[in-house]
């Protein structure tokens, strides 16, 4: 992965008048903002070439991070020059003190990948001086490639491009990998992210045997409009939600739940009248509602890794498959989940969500964070991935056995042997797969589902 590929050389003088542009449009927005803080983004990089297609992604990806870092605090206007040829800048308007926008920044630009590969500078009307480094609490920015004071290497010229242009390949590539983390948002946002992940889900095609723009798959009863109408319904509920986490005095989690479920009852009958009757999210309205919950419940101690999260949903969850599947031994009308408990021990989404959304987690999140393509493919692959690591309830209901399940295994593997969605052969394997659900009208909702929490926590992380 060489991400200067395709990227044109610029000469100095173009670096040299990019930098009394920035310079006057700084000056023009501390000045259209004298109450507001101004932090600029841009890359550090060596070498004639300051722009490329693979720059401009690994600019996204800092920017988002630093996006979530500034959490709660309110970016009242952002400014994004992603294209210049002397490379991608944007700049924040923050309605904050200077001092806590600072101890963001600090913290940016600590982290040994993207402190590396940025630049922030956080300046405001009333403060003559940028902050420098050293008035950050700062060493002295580090040479890429030797860890010394990269003002020194670059006055000795102690090191080739060849050798700069690896370092920083190496740093995106591992940017790709680095656990993702859920900084403290506020509720506007965390709501925003559950719905942006409602209609992402729906709105990625072609999903073989789901509703999507394109087609309906294996639901004769539900369109795209529905999964938009089920989903704007929600937005009340997640409210909720966050607050049930965000409030939340008691010990035990489970109490904690408890409040979400009495909440998710009535969300599922906003949810049945804004389809008429239609079950469009009954298993998200669980599985997300639990992580918005968490996550609202988790932030009040400041940025949380994934594992953290996940305890705190298995603590919420905790009893839930005893107290819901095995007491169902006695229930006259048995739910989908139920039934497969009861036929072969399959605990579905309880289940699930009871191990703290291990395929989320572990496997359908790091998938997404390295997926190469647009949106759309990247989230079809993880949508086939989830479908290869859960048992979903929902198809094995369509199916009516669990053989389905090695069957399913079969054409997922063959759909990534031919490339995934990033090949022609790929989606049109998938084209052909959405006709085979509809035949037998088979679908993979529970996947679905999974794929609605990953995109929430992408967003949440700052991944996509
Ligand atoms: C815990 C509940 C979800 C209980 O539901 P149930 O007892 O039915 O449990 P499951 O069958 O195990 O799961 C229900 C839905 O969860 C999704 N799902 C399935 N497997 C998995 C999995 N491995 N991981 C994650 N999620 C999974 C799936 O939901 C999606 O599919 C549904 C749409 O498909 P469709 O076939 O159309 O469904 P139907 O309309 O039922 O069939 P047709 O009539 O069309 O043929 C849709 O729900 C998607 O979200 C499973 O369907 C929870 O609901 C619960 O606790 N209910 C009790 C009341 C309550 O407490 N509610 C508030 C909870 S906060
Ligand atoms: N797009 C979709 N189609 C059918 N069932 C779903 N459950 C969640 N998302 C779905």
């Amino acid at each position: 992965m060489n991400i200067f590929q395709d990227g044109q050389p610029i000469d100095l003088e173009t670096v040299l008048a990019n930098k009394d542009w920035r310079t006057a449009f700084q000056t023009q927005l501390e000045k259209q903002y004298p109450d507001d803080v101004v932090v600029s983004v841009k890359l550090n990089i060596p070498g004639p070439i300051k722009n490329s297609p693979g720059l401009q992604q690994l600019f996204q990806q800092g920017l988002n991070r630093l996006r979530m870092m500034l959490g709660r605090l309110h970016v009242k206007d952002i400014k994004f020059f992603v294209a210049r040829p002397s490379g991608p800048e944007t700049f924040l308007i923050v309605s904050e003190d200077i001092t806590t926008v600072k101890r963001v920044a600090v913290l940016f630009e600590s982290d040994m990948l993207t402190g590396r590969l940025f630049d922030v500078d956080v300046m405001a009307y009333h403060n003559e001086k940028q902050l420098s480094r050293q008035a950050l609490g700062l060493p002295a920015r580090q040479c890429l490639i030797c860890d010394k004071d990269a003002k020194v290497c670059m006055k000795l010229g102690a090191h080739t491009l060849t050798e700069g242009y690896q370092v920083i390949n190496q740093l995106y590539k591992k940017m790709a990998t680095t656990p993702l983390r859920i900084w403290p948002q506020t509720q506007a946002a965390v709501v925003q992210y559950a719905l942006s992940a409602l209609l992402y889900e729906v709105s990625v095609n072609p999903k073989p045997g789901l509703v999507d723009p394109v087609s309906n798959g294996a639901h004769d009863d539900m369109t795209v409009f529905t999964f938009i109408d089920s989903s704007l319904a929600l937005t009340n509920y997640f409210n909720q939600a966050y607050r049930i986490g965000l409030d939340y005095s008691g010990g035990e989690l489970t109490s904690m739940f408890q409040m979400l479920r009495k909440a998710g009852i009535a969300a599922e009958k906003q949810m049945f009248a804004a389809t008429h009757g239609i079950n469009t999210h009954k298993g998200a309205i669980f599985s997300l509602g639990i992580l918005v919950t968490a996550i609202a419940y988790i932030s009040r101690q400041g940025v949380a890794s994934l594992q953290q999260l996940q305890q705190v949903v298995q603590g919420m969850l905790q009893g839930i498959v005893t107290q819901d599947l095995n007491h169902s031994f006695g229930k006259r009308v048995l739910t989908a989940g139920e039934k497969q408990y009861q036929a072969y021990q399959l605990t579905g989404v309880r289940g699930e969500a009871a191990a703290g959304f291990p395929t989320v987690m572990a496997i359908a999140l790091p998938f997404l964070q390295q997926a190469s393509g647009t949106t759309n493919q990247k989230l079809l692959d993880t949508l086939m991935v989830i479908a290869d690591n859960i048992n979903d309830t929902n198809l094995i209901k369509r199916a009516g056995t669990i053989a389905i399940i090695p069957e399913l295994k079969q054409w997922i593997s063959h759909y990534f042997e031919l490339g995934g969605s990033v090949t022609s052969e790929g989606l049109s394997y998938l084209y052909t797969l959405d006709e085979h659900f509809m035949t037998r009208n088979l679908s993979i909702g529970g996947a679905a589902d999974n794929l609605i929490l990953t995109t929430f926590l992408a967003k949440m992380g700052g991944i996509l």
